[in-house]
């Protein structure tokens, strides 16, 4: 991280800790000695060794954890540290002058192994971590890297086994998914309730920790230009896009059961829906936007079956990626009849004053010709024909093009709006599309930004709720996608095939032309323009489907 960030986040930080240590001595504990204990369940894990133990280390590396901290790895396997770390060792990412860094944070780490459900594993635990720390007040944290298969075990178990004495802290964060459908989800809750307050439930979105997600806010309610136009009379359509250019990659087994609309759709993208959607909070506290984030959502009428597209990604056997050439039902893992979204596409509409009437399309999709995040929102035609004479030639729609404001989440963050110019240098009033630019790696050139995971484990140890979500948040989410999900599962709606590496589906592209959103084809980004990435624009099937939406 540059200096220059890395001291303003290391002072915000400061701050906040020393507000911890204020409020805690005021209910009598102490102050600076205050230890604290970082536990990872499923510490022998594709997560834990892909993003909690790199985030831990950047944490601990750029002084972003609390004094006094240890980290005790926990699952069933019978390994040691060095093991953890051997595993985990390329996604360390330890640079040359690191290395005595990197040693220290090393010894801060422990590993115990146990059972997820044996009341003597966990008492076990818990003496272990009073030996390490000397001060059984020590605040813990406890990430769940694990299975939600046995969530509700180990969350019983942490409570009743592991809980510091008072006024220690403890905080549990859960990872997605959290349940299946709204059923799950509820009891899933209830269950989380009956040990914990909803104070101490951190549940995680990754996408909540990216850069761009958390400008949305920023963005949107402190530029008066936005303001005015944010809502139905000005806003045509918003478009909100997943893609990822790979497969399930060997997880097939764990996606099978959930599928792309449970995967990404129920939470990374009605995350997003909900806080461009949401109205202007009464401050930046955890509470007022998750009150408006709820609001939204409860406005949203559960999707309906004609609003539904979805897909499963077959093998490209001409591709010369041999990743390419194997389809969904070729993961060692995945029913070979089976029938689980790879893709899908709904639409949502928010019953509201400010957005009666405007599609909001949501569209994820694994093994598609790139990977991307990004929202476009599309502005209404202008009206009247003062420039049907001056429209560049090669605009299908004969029209002007639309203004479209896109918020590039990753990769290449960036804000761009797409808007019509006079053609530079003509003597009429040729019009051409261009843009304006806010591209981050441009722009911003001595910035890194942190990790979605580094962020968030950052607000786990300072105690802010914004980007975590709230038990309401979830339920609201689930109603809305539970009926289709239901129909889905009794397979009762066509899955499409569509080949690995394809740009998306023709049926999305023309559900989403059906609700009124434009792709007129003629606006390369600059990214594209470049040939830095593939442009989607220039490809074959998109603009087949284009014309056939035309007809
Ligand atoms: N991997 C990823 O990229 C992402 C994962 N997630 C979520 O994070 C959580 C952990 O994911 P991930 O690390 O991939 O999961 P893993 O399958 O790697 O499981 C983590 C650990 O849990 C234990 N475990 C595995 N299967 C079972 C089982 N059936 N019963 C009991 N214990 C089991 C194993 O430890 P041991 O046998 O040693 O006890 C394993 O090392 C999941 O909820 C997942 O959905 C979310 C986003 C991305
Ligand atoms: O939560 C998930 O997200 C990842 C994509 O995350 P990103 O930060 O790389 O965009 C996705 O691959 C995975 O299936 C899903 O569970």
């Amino acid at each position: 991280m540059s200096a220059n960030i890395q001291d303003r986040i290391k002072e915000k930080v400061d701050y906040i800790y020393q507000r911890l240590r204020t409020q805690m001595s005021s209910i009598g504990s102490s102050t600076t000695s205050d230890k604290h204990v970082f536990f990872v369940f499923g510490a022998s894990g594709d997560l834990a060794k892909k993003k909690i133990y790199p985030t831990l280390w950047s944490l601990y590396r750029d002084g972003l954890v609390p004094e006094n901290i240890h980290f005790i790895g926990y699952a069933r396997s019978q390994l040691t540290t060095e093991k953890i770390f051997e595993n985990a060792h390329k996604y360390m990412k330890v640079k040359d002058d690191e290395h005595e860094a990197y040693e220290k944070f090393l010894k801060l780490n422990s590993y115990v192994p146990g059972s997820y459900d044996k009341a003597e594993d966990f008492e076990h635990l818990h003496s272990e971590t009073n030996k390490i720390t000397k001060q059984p007040t020590a605040h813990r944290y406890f990430y769940l890297a694990l299975p939600p298969s046995v969530y509700d075990s180990v969350s019983e178990m942490i409570s009743k086994h592991c809980r510091p004495e008072s006024p220690g802290l403890l905080r549990l964060i859960v990872e997605k998914p959290f349940g299946k459908d709204l059923e799950s989800s509820n009891k899933l809750s209830e269950h989380l309730n009956k040990s914990y307050s909803e104070e101490e439930i951190y549940r995680i979105d990754h996408y909540l920790g990216k850069e761009m997600v958390q400008n949305i806010i920023v963005l949107r309610f402190s530029n008066k230009i936005f303001s005015r136009v944010w809502n139905r009379d000005s806003i045509a359509a918003v478009n909100i896009i997943f893609k990822e250019d790979i497969g399930t990659q060997g997880r097939g087994g764990y996606f099978d059961e959930f599928g792309i609309i449970r995967d990404v759709i129920q939470n990374h993208l009605m995350q997003i829906l909900s806080i461009l959607a949401m109205e202007k909070p009464r401050s930046t506290t955890g509470e007022d936007i998750r009150d408006e984030k709820v609001k939204v959502l409860r406005c949203i009428a559960p999707i309906k079956l004609e609003d539904v597209v979805i897909g499963q990604y077959t093998g490209d056997k001409e591709s010369t990626d041999p990743e390419h050439q194997e389809g969904y039902l070729d993961d060692k893992g995945v029913p070979k009849d089976s029938t689980t979204p790879t893709f899908a596409q709904v639409v949502l509409f928010v019953n509201n004053e400010r957005w009666d009437g405007v599609p909001f399309i949501l569209r994820a999709g694994k093994a598609l010709n790139e990977k991307k995040a990004e929202i476009r929102i599309q502005f209404r035609d202008v009206p009247g024909g003062m420039f049907d004479d001056n429209i560049q030639e090669n605009n299908p729609n004969g029209k002007l093009a639309r203004d479209e404001l896109v918020i590039r989440v990753q990769p290449n963050e960036a804000v761009y709006l797409k808007l019509n110019t006079k053609r530079p240098g003509e003597m009429d009033f040729s019009i051409e599309e261009t843009e304006l630019d806010l591209t981050y790696k441009e722009r911003y050139q001595d910035v890194k930004l942190p990790d979605a995971y580094e962020r968030l484990i950052l607000d786990v140890f300072t105690g802010s709720k914004i980007n975590f979500v709230r038990s309401d948040e979830l339920q609201e989410a689930w109603r809305i996608v539970d009926p289709v999900l239901a129909e889905i599962d009794k397979k009762k709606i066509p899955v499409i095939p569509y080949k690995f590496g394809a740009v998306g589906l023709r049926e999305a592209f023309a559900g989403a032309a059906k609700h009124g959103y434009i792709y007129t084809g003629t606006y390369v980004w600059k990214d594209e323009r470049s040939g830095s990435i593939t442009s989607p624009y220039k490809d074959k099937e998109r603009t087949k489907s284009n014309a056939a939406d035309k007809k």
